[in-house]
């Protein structure tokens, strides 16, 4: 008989996770789903279910990585909560499951994982896809997504001006505070990534923040709210000035109403770049469109178990 299983809370997933040990297990799971072999990854797109009376959704997201011997589905609520609102966007909980026998081995806080896992591909389009010469980052939102951004981002790269901007000014100088690097904090999104190199766009909007003619040409974003077909984060004339790139095909043409909406040809996965069956276009003005995938939270999880077992030793 298998034990119970492990419960992982939200403080101990923080403790173990590291960004230098989660970037490269990020890269290899997203060119193993790139490569559509299905001993490999089987990853549906996520399911939902709306949660009308609360203006929100349950998202179901499960993945078998049958030679890494990973089962793992997360569990993550998502909402559209009222400008101002102070509830959270997202709460998730991820579950990793012995693939042989189907018990559950572990329970862990999925927000953590969320936050950090999201902001490390974000880091990783950058990597790929932003020019070599990137001095200016600039993100939009000032939530959790917009803090895990900017700890990933200033650990990898050596940006020399990063600006921030929020439709609410206490927004912004509560970032300011959580932050240890310095910030430039903006009036306008215009003001905010006029010249900017980099662009993260973290917001909750439904409607598009950021209009393609403030953008540089040359400069890459990556786009990380706005998750249902219906949901824009940005307009139309920079998704159809860009080269756009985005974790998964499917997951983008049923859930993106950034690809859908503005009709626009997705380019390539994230992983078919890594995979180098797709090119960079780094000298392009390019975007990420970021939905989230399991494959993501399943790594994250197996790593936060595995040192969980070696904490201490
Ligand atoms: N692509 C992915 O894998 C993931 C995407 N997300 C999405 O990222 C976005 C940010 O998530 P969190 O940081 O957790 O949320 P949060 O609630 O912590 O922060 C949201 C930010 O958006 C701002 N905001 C809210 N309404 C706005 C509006 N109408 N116009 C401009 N700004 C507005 C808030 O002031 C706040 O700064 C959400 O849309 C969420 O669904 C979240 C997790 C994973
Ligand atoms: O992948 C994820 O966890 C989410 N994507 C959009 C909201 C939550």
């Amino acid at each position: 008989m298998a034990g119970p299983p492990l419960i992982i809370w939200e403080r101990e997933v923080e403790q173990l996770l590291l960004y230098a040990e989660l970037v490269p297990r990020l890269e290899d799971a997203l060119g193993k789903f790139s490569r559509r072999d299905n001993a490999e990854v089987i990853q549906p797109v996520r399911t939902t279910v709306a949660l009308q009376k609360h203006n929100g959704f349950l998202g179901v997201m499960p993945t078998y990585m049958e030679n890494d011997g990973l089962l793992c589905a997360k569990f993550v609520c998502f909402y559209k909560r009222e400008l101002g609102s102070a509830l959270p966007a997202t709460q998730a909980t991820v579950v990793l499951l012995n693939p042989q026998y189907g018990n559950v081995e572990a329970v862990m806080d999925g927000d953590v994982i969320t936050g950090m896992r999201t902001a490390a591909v974000s880091a990783v389009s950058a990597k790929l896809l932003m020019r070599p010469d990137a001095e200016v980052l600039a993100i939009l939102g000032t939530g959790k997504q917009a803090l895990s951004h900017y700890n990933v981002f200033t650990e990898m790269f050596s940006f020399k001006e990063v600006r921030v901007w929020s439709h609410r000014k206490e927004g912004i100088e509560r970032f300011r505070q959580s932050v240890s690097g310095p910030v430039t904090m903006c009036v306008s999104v215009e003001e905010a990534v006029t010249g900017a190199d980099v662009i993260v766009t973290v917001t909750r909007c439904t409607e598009p923040v950021l209009f393609g003619r403030w953008v540089k040409p040359g400069a890459h974003v990556a786009a990380v709210g706005a998750c249902r077909p219906n949901w824009r984060e940005v307009d139309d004339v920079l998704m159809k000035e860009a080269v756009v790139y985005v974790d998964s095909r499917d997951g983008a043409m049923t859930e993106s109403g950034d690809v859908i909406l503005s009709g626009v040809e997705v380019f390539a996965e994230l992983g078919d770049v890594i995979n180098g069956t797709k090119p960079a276009h780094r000298e392009k003005t390019t975007v990420f469109k970021s939905l989230g995938m399991a494959v993501e939270d399943a790594v994250s999880a197996k790593l936060v178990l595995d040192k969980w077992k070696h904490r201490g030793k």
